[in-house]
């Protein structure tokens, strides 16, 4: 657990970069924070392992104030990952991963077992490990700083803006890595972000700060997209605050409708008696699992022919109902997105086989959201 007791900076100019910073970042959770940029967070940070010394308050890590550890042995518990990986360039992906075993004492041999192993870890192929920096993609650089991070094991990581520097899909996937890698590591991780929508994906809680180093909210994610505490936070929250939070409510609770299913190469004439009253079926494969669907209409040009997967009109995104999914799968969220993007204005739900076990419509989320205002379940 790391605790800013009332923690400000303020450097030589006079420029107040942190503004008695009150807050915990629980062990074991991921502390995020947010804010416009030259509010203070990456000063926040480094304040944690003492690149930066703070002007007054205190800083406490697993109850001991930093200021009582030697800067170099408080450093060796806490992984550092920054923006574009800082790898060193003139040393192979192994023998960056393996900086901090190798300065530990660990053998060679061991530094470089051990660097194997978490190449793995975050996703990277062994071939990779013999290559320079350079000859890696930004993404892949990205883990390999990561990597090198966790190399030593450490309970705690800082990490500031470790992706903003890749394109928007290899920043999805990160952050998806390390979601993943949390959900089995556990580390105490404090991260920096400019960007809201990183944050209320990556946060347990999420440090909302202005410029001048104040905190201005610091709470959930579903609480603050639900409830902004004033018009800084709702303004840097942004547009499609209702929508978003909708991805912190389960879903368990919209009652599933039944969905018309037909099976792939039936006769079109006998797909006609199975159409939902709307005028549509969901074709399945052997499985159950939707393959797209069928109309009234693309069944009167049919005649008697068998269904084809070239009849098939693409389906929506899909409400995953049982997932184990880091992410909005199994959300309010994802039941409104599978109703609203399907052809049929009826979302498929399905298992975690993939299989069809019934149907959403918009009205129904709606409804459950409703219900969710009335039980408390929404902060309002
Ligand atoms: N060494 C320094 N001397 C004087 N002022 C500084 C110094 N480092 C940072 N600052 C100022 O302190 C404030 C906070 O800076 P900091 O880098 O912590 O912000 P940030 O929120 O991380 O910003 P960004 O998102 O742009 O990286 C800014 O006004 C910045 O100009």
């Amino acid at each position: 657990m790391i605790e800013f007791q009332a923690v400000s900076k303020r450097y030589p100019d006079g420029t107040v970069a942190v503004d008695e910073l009150t807050l915990t970042a629980e062990e074991r959770q991921v502390t995020v924070l947010v804010g416009p940029s030259g509010c203070g967070k990456t000063t926040s940070l480094r304040m944690i392992n003492r690149m930066i010394d703070a002007s007054s308050g205190e800083i406490r890590l697993a109850g001991e104030n930093i200021t009582d550890r030697d800067p170099a042995q408080l450093r060796r518990g806490i992984g550092y990952v920054i923006q574009h990986a800082g790898l060193f360039p003139h040393r192979s992906v192994l023998d960056n991963i393996a900086t901090v075993p190798l300065l530990t004492g660990a053998t060679r041999r061991a530094a470089r077992a051990r660097a194997s192993e978490l190449l793995e870890t975050v996703g990277l192929p062994a071939e990779l490990g013999k290559r320079y920096p350079k000859q890696l993609s930004g993404g892949q650089q990205q883990r390999v700083g990561v990597a090198r991070a966790l190399a030593a094991d450490p309970p705690v990581l800082l990490m500031d803006e470790p992706f903003s520097a890749v394109d928007p899909i290899v920043r999805e996937d990160l952050q998806d890595e390390l979601l993943r890698l949390q959900s089995e590591l556990g580390k105490t991780i404090v991260f920096v972000t400019h960007d809201i929508d990183e944050a209320v994906k990556l946060g347990d809680k999420v440090a909302v700060l202005r410029v001048g180093g104040k905190l201005a909210q610091f709470d959930t994610p579903a609480a603050l997209l639900a409830a902004p505490v004033d018009d800084f936070v709702s303004s840097f929250i942004g547009r499609d605050r209702g929508y978003r939070a909708l991805g912190f409510l389960d879903g368990q609770q919209i009652p599933l409708g039944p969905v018309s299913t037909v099976p792939l190469g039936i006769a079109a004439a006998e797909a006609r008696g199975k159409l939902s009253r709307a005028g549509w079926a969901v074709v399945v494969d052997e499985g159950n699992r939707p393959l797209g669907w069928i109309s009234s209409d693309i069944l009167a040009a049919k005649g008697d022919s068998a269904i084809a997967e070239s009849d098939l009109v693409s389906g929506g995104s899909l409400y995953e109902v049982d997932s184990e999914s880091a992410g909005t799968a199994g959300s309010l969220r994802n039941a409104l997105d599978a109703a609203l993007s399907s052809p049929s204005a009826w979302g498929i739900a399905v298992d975690h086989s993939g299989a069809v076990v019934g149907g959403v419509d918009a009205a129904s989320v709606i409804e459950a959201l409703a219900a969710a205002r009335r039980s408390g379940e929404v902060p309002t």
